[in-house]
């Protein structure tokens, strides 16, 4: 349903970086874009909205072509339908919330779709309060719904959880989930955060310096190594303390700090500041690198 290869010339922290990936995508799949900062990812999800031009390649969604340079087609930002959502809401702060979202309409007269949207979206009660009176999951709602009024067929997610606490977090999720198994639609989330990418997406991409390093389900990825482990949290190291044979790995995981006993073999590949996953079998704690 899109099939994109793409191809930019970008700075990397002050090197040059080129962005080079090939994609299929099929309708209604759910991908979560992942690598590390600087890896390209927001550049993707902005040449895909066409915020940003491409050097070279092409875009094809279900058969039209959004971006060709081999022909200079280029369709405009608006022109494509797709929805965008970002860590920051960029709600207009003089509106509405139905009037938020009335504004994104495809169709101004669709009030039939403009009910739905805020029913979907548990809006109803708070239409006539104004952005600055709601808290930032429901403002992230909002602005969820206003990306789905312009009925995209591709949804762009960039972090769009990231600013919200761990409960607005979860809630989010299941109306993102919700929304795209009702819209059909096909989404493209980044994300570094584990267990919402393995609740979300079918499909992992890993991206590493521009290109795709790896292509697999989020389980796949996160588990290797530990996937027969009773249990697995996501957390990340913030000290290693050096014990005769053996090292204290001390890891935070959400508010509980964890203490890891491991070879000094096993240690070898981590630094303070590493994401890891913390797993145990059989009593025998696990700890790998993400
Ligand atoms: N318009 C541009 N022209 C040239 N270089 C750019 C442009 N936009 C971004 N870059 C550079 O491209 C690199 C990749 O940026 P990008 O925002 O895509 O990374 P990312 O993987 O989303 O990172 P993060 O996780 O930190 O958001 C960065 O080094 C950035 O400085």
């Amino acid at each position: 349903m899109i099939d994109l290869k793409l191809r930019k010339s970008l700075t990397s922290d002050g090197t040059a970086m080129v962005l080079d990936i090939q994609l299929n995508i099929a309708q209604g799949q759910f991908i979560t874009l992942f690598g590390s900062s600087g890896s390209g990812k927001t550049s993707t999800l902005r040449m895909i909205s066409g915020l940003m031009t491409p050097d070279e390649g092409h875009l094809l969604v279900k058969d039209k072509s959004w971006f060709d340079a081999s022909k200079s087609i280029h369709v405009s930002p608006g022109k494509r339908k797709l929805g965008y959502l970002f860590q920051d809401y960029a709600l207009f702060p003089n509106m509405t919330v139905k009037e938020n979202i009335a504004f994104a309409l495809a169709d101004s007269k669709d009030t039939v779709f403009l009910t739905e949207l805020l029913e979907s979206m548990d809006l109803v009660q708070l239409q006539d309060f104004s952005p600055a009176q709601l808290s930032g999951g429901q403002q992230q709602r909002v602005a969820l719904a206003r990306a789905l009024a312009v009925k995209p067929e591709i949804l762009l997610l960039d972090e769009p959880l990231s600013a919200l606490d761990h409960s607005m977090r979860e809630k989010l999720q299941e109306y993102i989930l919700s929304i795209h198994r009702k819209y059909s639609l096909t989404t493209i989330l980044v994300s570094h955060d584990v267990s919402e990418i393995i609740k979300l997406s079918d499909l992992l991409i890993e991206l590493d310096n521009g290109k795709i390093r790896r292509k697999c389900t989020p389980r796949e990825f996160f588990g290797a190594g530990l996937t027969s482990a009773k249990f697995q949290f996501q957390g990340e190291i913030i000290a290693i303390h050096d014990e005769d044979v053996v090292h204290i790995i001390h890891v935070k995981i959400g508010s509980e700090l964890v203490k890891v006993v491991c070879d000094i073999d096993e240690t070898k590949n981590l630094t303070i500041g590493d994401k890891v996953m913390v797993g145990s079998k059989a009593f025998n704690p696990l700890i790998k690198k993400i």
